[in-house]
């Protein structure tokens, strides 16, 4: 399978080099500086899962010198989405079907109206992980979680291929076959951690050691869960009491991206997360307050 990763940030730097470790043929579709620092360091993983060095990259930084792709594995910020439609247009016109691994949902109706519903698979990531000043990924929890699946029918034999691919990289991948509701799943977690963490600039762990803050994290989830079921999609109570019990059991230090990247001073994902939650509320007529207030608070360090 010919695979091309848009995004060689944390997440998509990470998988493709365990795909690449497997002997998968990976390229990296990247811009400008990202394909210098790649020239200069490689490719390095520090990792729990063990450490990883890679020198022989195929870096392109134009979609037109891919021939062929069978999957591209896309892993940029929701903010820089709309800048890899030209080259996901050409990538999907050669052959391949995209999966994302952005937080949130936002990205998923852009991508089918821009490229058919047939080219877009369903998934996520769970995984921590952050690039050092060198563009070194650092991935620091046990879990490296890829879950994918079918949006569309036509979908499924491409899938059932993509795990027995998937299962040759040393990453946790598995196949779902109801991404959509495992997706929301992980907006209410993603949306509710990045949140508070980012709005009180503080870890999981400070964060439990104020139960009115946590009683936050328990309430964003509430909206969020109610917010998948005004879009027809049933989160369980069983899936809320994970979620907490997830929040609860972290360790200490644990951060959503989001506060990593607030910590280093980059532009945040507020407005996919929090903003696309809001918007989706917006529509469906109901009031999502606690992730308002989120929103609120985390806007003026969005930039
Ligand atoms: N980090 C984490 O632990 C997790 C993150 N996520 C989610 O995964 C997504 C990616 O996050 P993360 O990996 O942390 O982000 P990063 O910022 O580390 O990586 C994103 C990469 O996308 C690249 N990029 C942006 N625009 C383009 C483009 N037009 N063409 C090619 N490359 C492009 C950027 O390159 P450049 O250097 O050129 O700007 C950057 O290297 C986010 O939605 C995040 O919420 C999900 C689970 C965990
Ligand atoms: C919560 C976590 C770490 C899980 O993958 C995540 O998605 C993020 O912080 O962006």
């Amino acid at each position: 399978m010919k695979i091309v990763i848009v995004g060689a940030g944390a997440v998509g730097a990470y998988f493709g080099a365990r795909l690449e470790e497997a002997g998968q043929h990976v390229t990296f579709l990247v811009r400008k500086t990202r394909a210098r620092q790649l020239e200069e360091e490689g490719l390095h993983i520090t990792s729990p899962h063990g450490n990883y060095l890679f020198n022989q990259l195929n870096l392109v930084e134009d979609a037109t010198q891919i021939e062929h792709a069978d999957l591209v594995i896309l892993s940029v910020k929701g903010y820089h989405l709309e800048g890899t439609l030209p080259a996901l247009r050409t990538l999907v016109e050669r052959g391949a079907k995209i999966l994302p691994l952005l937080n949130g949902l936002e990205h998923i109706p852009i991508l089918q109206e821009q490229l058919g519903e047939e080219a877009v698979l369903g998934g996520f990531a769970y995984i921590i992980t952050t690039l050092n000043e060198k563009g070194h990924v650092i991935h620091s929890s046990q879990n490296h979680d890829l879950i994918f699946g079918p949006l569309h029918p036509s979908q499924t034999g491409f899938c059932e291929e993509l795990e027995q691919v998937m299962s040759t990289a040393v990453i946790d991948a598995r196949q779902s076959k109801q991404i959509l509701m495992r997706m929301w799943n992980k907006y209410m977690f993603i949306t509710a951690f990045s949140g508070v963490t980012t709005a009180a600039n503080l870890p999981i762990g400070t964060i439990r050691q104020s139960p009115s803050t946590f009683n936050l994290l328990h309430k964003a989830l509430i909206e969020m869960k109610n917010l998948a079921n005004a879009y027809h999609v049933s989160i369980s109570e069983e899936q809320l009491n994970q979620a907490v019990t997830n929040l609860q059991t972290l360790p200490h230090e644990s951060t959503s991206s989001m506060h990593q990247d607030r910590r280093k001073g980059l532009t945040l994902e507020v407005e996919h997360l929090q903003g696309g939650a809001l918007r989706l509320a917006n529509k469906a007529g109901i009031q999502l307050p606690v992730i308002e207030t989120l929103y609120g608070l985390i806007k003026p360090f969005e930039q």
